[in-house]
């Protein structure tokens, strides 16, 4: 990618953890929502991805977008994830395609998909000896309204990549967190994201040649219900990281005390 890549919601932790990993690879426009307490060490802007003045600004002469900015907040209220989500998605794509953008990666996630977590599967399925797996091709089946705006954003990279030839790439992230995986919680050690494979799978969809895609954006965990064989063939995603390293409180309360 010889262009500047556009990160929005550059200040969040899927931003930290692309810029951790990925800072010297490329030439970063970050677009952050409030003015940063430090300098950052790339090229920004401030401003609402819903403003289009603001978004036809932070797109000139970028190559590439990865779209982060929005409400994460899986208990979010409509009003906001109709706003932050599904609006400045849609005026992030028709800014892209206006500026002739070549390729547009989409952070979607799990709670897309969140209600074939049923009670009949559940707890087994965030098991390593349970075999069921999601694999992006399913429809999508969200159990709340964050789930449907992260629906909707797939599906308007749907509309632009048909209509407009922008090439997409929705990343269904799992629970990125720091240094280890959520502790006792089963679902969220089935769908890690170490903060690596984050930059990792990134890096992937900026690199790889691709139309319109959905992956899911995991580590590699012994328990999984979410397949990366779409990661791996069509973006050439080799995660490092797995949950089950992390069993027993023994490695935890290492990593916590700095061992
Ligand atoms: N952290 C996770 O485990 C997961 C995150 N995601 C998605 O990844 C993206 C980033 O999530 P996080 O970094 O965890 O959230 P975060 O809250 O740490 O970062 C989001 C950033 O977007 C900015 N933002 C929100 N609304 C905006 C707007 N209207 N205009 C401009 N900037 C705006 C916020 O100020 C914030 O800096 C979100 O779209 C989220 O839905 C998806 C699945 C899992
Ligand atoms: O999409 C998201 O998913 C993760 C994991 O979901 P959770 O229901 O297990 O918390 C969540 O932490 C993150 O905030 C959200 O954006």
């Amino acid at each position: 990618m010889d262009e500047p890549v556009l990160l929005t919601g550059a200040g969040g932790r899927v931003g930290q953890a692309v810029l951790e990993g990925l800072a010297d690879e490329y030439e970063w426009k970050l677009l952050l929502h409030s003015p940063p307490d430090d300098e950052p060490d790339h090229e920004y802007l401030i401003g609402d991805v819903t403003d289009e003045e603001t978004v036809a600004e932070a797109m000139d002469g970028v190559g590439a977008v990865i779209h982060l900015a929005g409400d994460p907040r899986p208990s979010a209220p409509w009003p906001s994830v109709l706003t932050n989500n599904i609006d400045g998605t849609e005026k992030m794509y028709e800014a892209a395609v206006d500026a002739g953008v070549e390729k547009f990666v989409f952070a979607s996630s799990n709670h897309a998909v969140g209600a074939y977590e049923t009670d009949e599967r559940t707890p087994e399925m965030y098991r390593s000896d349970d075999d069921y797996r999601l694999d992006g091709t399913e429809f999508p089946r969200p159990g709340n309204h964050y789930g449907v705006s992260k629906a909707a954003g797939e599906v308007l990279g749907r509309y632009y990549h048909d209509e407009h030839g922008i090439s997409v790439c929705n990343v269904r992230i799992g629970n990125l967190t720091r240094g280890h995986p959520p502790i006792d919680y089963e679902r969220g050690q089935a769908m890690w994201l170490s903060y690596p494979d984050c930059a990792r799978i990134h890096r992937c969809a900026l690199e790889a040649d691709y139309e319109f895609e959905i992956v899911y954006g995991i580590s590699d965990n012994d328990r999984k219900y979410y397949s990366l064989e779409r990661a791996k063939e069509a973006l050439g995603y080799d995660p490092q990281d797995n949950s089950a390293e992390w069993d027993g409180d023994d490695h935890v309360a290492d990593y916590e005390r700095g061992v």
